[in-house]
C-alpha cells in the first residue's frame, strides 16, 4: 500500500520545503527569531569558549603555548561577540547566511587549535567532552540552520581527530573510541535537529492554511454581508425613484404611528397621485412617464422634512409618512408640495402640458387609530379631490369631522 504524498513535501535530509517559494516565506517568517537566537546563543558559546582560559591558566606553566592559547581564547571570543551584535543587527538569515556560518567555523577552528596548543593526553579527555558538547550546542542551539550546522560540526570533528591523532600521540583504541563518541553525537545531533526542522516547517504549514482559510472566510463574510445589503436595498427601495418600497414603507410607517400613540404626537399621512398620469405615458412615451416620477420623488425627498417617510405605493401613486404633523399644517406642506411639483423642469419636455397632483390627506386622532384606517381614509379624500376636478389638497371627512 503507497503512503499518501505530503501535502507540503519536505527534503528528506535538509528538512526544508521543497518548494521554494514556501521555503522562502517560511525563512522570511522566522528571520527576526533565528537573528535573536543566533545572537544570544552566540554570545553564550564566546564566553563560555573565553571562560575556558582560566583552566588553562590552572593547568598550564606561563609559556609560549599558553601565551598563544590565551591569545587564541581571546580572539575567537571576541569574534564571536563582534559577530553576535552584527548578527544581531545585519543577520537577514535569507540574505547573509555566511554570517550565521562564520561564527561556527572561528569556533570549531579555535576547538581544533586548543588541541594543538595543549597536547598533554591528560587533558584530552576534558577536551574531548568539550568537542561533544560544542557539537550537541551547535547542532540544537543553532535551529533552522541544518546544512550550515552539519558542515561545521563535520570540520570541527574531523579537524579535531586528526590534531588528536597527529599531536596528541594517543593509542588506535582511544582514537577509535574518540571517533565512535563523535559520530555519535554527530548523528544524535543531526536527527535532532532535522525533526525540529521537519516539526517547524509542518507547523507552519499548517498555519500558513489557517491563515489563508480565516482570509477566505473573511472574504466570503465581506461578500455576503454586501449581497445581503443589496438583497435588504432591492426589498426596501423602489428601484426606479429611490424612495422606500411600499413593504418599507408600511414597517417605518406604522412603527412612527406606535411612537405618536405612545406619546400623544400628531401624526399625518399623506396619499399623492399624479394627475392624468396615463396621458403622460401615452403622449411622450414610458421614458418620459419614468423620468417624471423620479423628478417627483425627488420634489418630495426635497419638500419635505427628513423624520417624514416617503414611499412609492403604486404606479403613480405616493404615499407619506409626517410624524409630528397635525393635519392642519400638512395641508399646508402637502399645498407647498403641490406648487412646487407644479414648478419640475422635467414638464419642458412635455410643452403644453400642466403636470398636477392630487393629495389626500389623514390624520391621526384616537389612540386607537391603527395605519391601514389612515391610508383608507387618506385614499378617500384623494379619491374625492380626483372627483372634484384634481389639482387639489383633499383633508379627509374625519379630520374635517373633528376639527
Ligand atoms: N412610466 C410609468 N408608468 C407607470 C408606472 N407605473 C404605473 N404607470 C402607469 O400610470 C398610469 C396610471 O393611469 P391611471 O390609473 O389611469 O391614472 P391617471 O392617468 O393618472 O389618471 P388619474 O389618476 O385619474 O388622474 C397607467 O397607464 C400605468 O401604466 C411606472 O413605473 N412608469
Amino acid at each position: 500500500m503507497s503512503s499518501p504524498t505530503p501535502r507540503y513535501p519536505l527534503h528528506r535530509l535538509t528538512g526544508q520545503f521543497l518548494e521554494p517559494t514556501r521555503e522562502a516565506s517560511y525563512r522570511h517568517e522566522i528571520a527576526p527569531r533565528v537573528r535573536l537566537e543566533s545572537s544570544l546563543a552566540l554570545c553564550v558559546a564566546a564566553l563560555v569558549f573565553g571562560m575556558f582560559s582560566i583552566s588553562d591558566y590552572h593547568y598550564l606553566e606561563p609559556s609560549l603555548a599558553l601565551t598563544l592559547l590565551l591569545a587564541m581564547r581571546l580572539v575567537v571570543t571576541l569574534s564571536c561577540l563582534v559577530l553576535a551584535l552584527v548578527i544581531g543587527r545585519l543577520g537577514d538569515y535569507n540574505r547573509r547566511l555566511w554570517l550565521h556560518a562564520l561564527p561556527l567555523w572561528i569556533l570549531a577552528t579555535g576547538i581544533i587549535l586548543i588541541v594543538l596548543l595543549r597536547p598533554d593526553p591528560e587533558s584530552l579527555s576534558t577536551q574531548v567532552t568539550s568537542l561533544l558538547v560544542a557539537i550537541t550546542a551547535f547542532y540544537l542551539l543553532i535551529p533552522n540552520l541544518l546544512p550550515v550546522v552539519t558542515i561545521a560540526s563535520l570540520y570541527l570533528s574531523v579537524g579535531f581527530l586528526t590534531a588528536a591523532v597527529l599531536v596528541a600521540d594517543i593509542p588506535v583504541v582511544v582514537t577509535l573510541r574518540i571517533t565512535l563518541l563523535i559520530v555519535m553525537a554527530n548523528v544524535v545531533g543531526f536527527f535532532a535537529l532535522l525533526r525540529l526542522e521537519r516539526l517547524q516547517r509542518t507547523q507552519f504549514a499548517l498555519l500558513e492554511e489557517e491563515r489563508v482559510q480565516n482570509r477566505q472566510l473573511v472574504e466570503e463574510i465581506a461578500r455576503r454581508k454586501s449581497l445581503e445589503a443589496q438583497l435588504r436595498m432591492v426589498a426596501e427601495r423602489d428601484e426606479l425613484t429611490g424612495l422606500d418600497s411600499r413593504r418599507h414603507f408600511m414597517a417605518r410607517a406604522e412603527a412612527l404611528l406606535k411612537r405618536a400613540r405612545h406619546e400623544k404626537a400628531p401624526f399625518s399621512l399623506f396619499m399623492i397621485d399624479v394627475d392624468h398620469f396615463k396621458a403622460i405615458n401615452d403622449t411622450w412615451g414610458h421614458g418620459q412617464g419614468d423620468r417624471v416620477l423620479a423628478a417627483l420623488a425627488e420634489t418630495c425627498r426635497r419638500s419635505l422634512r427628513p423624520q417624514d417617510v416617503i414611499g412609492r405605493f403604486g404606479g403613480e401613486e405616493f404615499i407619506v409618512a409626517l410624524p409630528d404633523t397635525h393635519p392642519r399644517d400638512a395641508l399646508m406642506v402637502a399645498e407647498r408640495l403641490q406648487q412646487r411639483i407644479s414648478d419640475l423642469e422635467v414638464m419642458e419636455a412635455m410643452p403644453g402640458h400642466r403636470l398636477t397632483v392630487t393629495i389626500g390627506i389623514a390624520g391621526f386622532r384616537d389612540e386607537n387609530a391603527d395605519l391601514d384606517a389612515l391610508i383608507q381614509q387618506a385614499d378617500q379624500a384623494l379619491y374625492a379631490g380626483k372627483h372634484a376636478g384634481r389639482n387639489r389638497v383633499v383633508v379627509s371627512q374625519e379630520v374635517r369631522d373633528e376639527a
